[in-house]
């Protein structure tokens, strides 16, 4: 059961689940706004050192505004556990938007974490079901039904994740009772092996190609650039940007979304153990997963990422255990898009091979030089 009310919000419904929390549609009850609430369930609760380090960090997104950046209004702290209050999306996260395939890893580190690597907390990009054409139909534009596999009303709630079950419980209020150690992720084994990828899921070339898809492709690329580029012209890096922190609305504007969160999360020692990472293994850059200091640039890898399966259909690594993933991402050339997906746009290909070099140097720059790119 969800928390009835959380601070001044009055919680309306469950919009999903992901690896830090809960986002609830809730009602500001003083202003009898809508908003989507995010409260964060990941951690033991928080003491009032880091409930007011929250709210500083917060303060700080809270005065940004862009059009291509969710817009955050308040943070709080509701018996313990942080929330965020932010703009309500009615839309659909990128992974649904243009058809991205889910299948990750799904392991929170144990004691195996290799030497030189920091362990790390989640690792599931994990808002991903079967797809769905609803927004597609919404937007006037219905598409053959593909063997029926994108057959999910991604509006509904989503069920949680396994990462998240993986700390215990997908509600901290209903968590209260729970032993610290129930919340702690890293005391639990590693999950069995990720299963085989369902190719039925894999999205044919014909499908990947389809000139609307590939116009939807390029406009919500070119409005992810300007959103980096307002948050690295602030300072700021994402650390976590992956399909299921874009949001596309109605009208098919881009929104960025829970930027800050990771950095907040990776700080906070009274969230995770000192020196754990936070984001997720499919999109983190080589330096990320070096535990190396990040820039701008290392979201620009992670944007590499997303295109390359826009692109392809498929990640460019795609491995059975996290170490291994590591070993690719740290020490291997990906396929080319254009040997995944033989007709696919030459140019887009190049961009998303740039992105994804390891040394940063070797990648665009700024989110400015790959919006040029792609206009090209
Ligand atoms: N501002 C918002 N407006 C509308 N829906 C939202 C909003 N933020 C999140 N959601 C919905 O809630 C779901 C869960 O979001 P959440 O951020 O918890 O998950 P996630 O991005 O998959 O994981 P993580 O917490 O690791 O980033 C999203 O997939 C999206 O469907």
């Amino acid at each position: 059961m969800p928390p009835k009310v959380i601070g001044p919000y009055r919680v309306l419904q469950t919009l999903g689940s992901g690896g830090a929390g809960t986002v609830y549609r809730a009602l500001d009850r003083r202003s009898n706004d809508e908003v989507a609430l995010k409260l964060l369930s990941a951690g033991p609760a928080l003491d009032e050192r880091a409930a007011r380090r929250l709210a500083r960090e917060f303060e700080t997104l809270a005065d940004l505004s862009h059009p291509n950046v969710v817009k955050v209004f308040e943070a709080g702290v509701h018996q313990g556990w942080p929330y965020l209050a932010m703009e309500l999306i009615e839309g659909l996260t990128l992974r649904h938007y243009l058809d991205i395939r889910g299948d990750d890893l799904i392991s929170p580190m144990s004691a195996s974490t290799p030497r030189g690597l920091l362990s790390v907390r989640r690792t599931v990009d994990d808002d991903f079901g079967p797809g769905s054409d609803s927004f597609s139909d919404s937007l006037g534009e219905p598409r053959p039904s593909m063997d029926g596999l994108f057959s999910m009303d991604a509006f509904n709630e989503e069920p949680p994740s396994e990462d998240l079950n993986s700390y215990g419980a997908s509600d901290p209020l209903e968590a209260e009772s729970e032993s610290d150690e129930s919340m702690d992720g890293f005391d639990l084994p590693l999950p069995p092996p990720r299963k085989p990828p369902d190719p039925s899921r894999t999205l044919r070339e014909e499908d990947l190609n389809r000139p609307e898809r590939m116009g939807r492709l390029k406009d919500t690329m070119l409005q992810l650039c300007e959103a980096l580029a307002y948050i690295h012209g602030h300072g700021l890096v994402h650390r976590d940007l992956k399909p299921s922190n874009v949001m596309v609305d109605e009208d098919r504007q881009v929104r960025l979304m829970d930027f800050g969160l990771a950095k907040f999360l990776a700080d906070d020692v009274a969230i995770t153990e000192a020196g754990k990472m936070v984001g997720t293994y499919r999109y983190m850059a080589p330096e990320q997963i070096l535990g190396e200091p990040l820039d701008g640039r290392s979201d620009l890898y992670s944007l590499g990422v997303i295109l390359y399966e826009l692109l392809s259909g498929r990640p460019p690594f795609d491995a059975k255990t996290p170490h291994e993933l590591w070993r690719q991402v740290l020490e291997t050339e990906p396929p080319p898009v254009l040997a995944l997906n033989l007709h696919g746009d030459p140019q887009f290909a190049r961009v998303a091979h740039r992105l994804i070099r390891k040394e940063p140097d070797d990648r665009f720059q700024t989110a400015e030089e790959v919006y040029e790119a792609l206009s090209e």
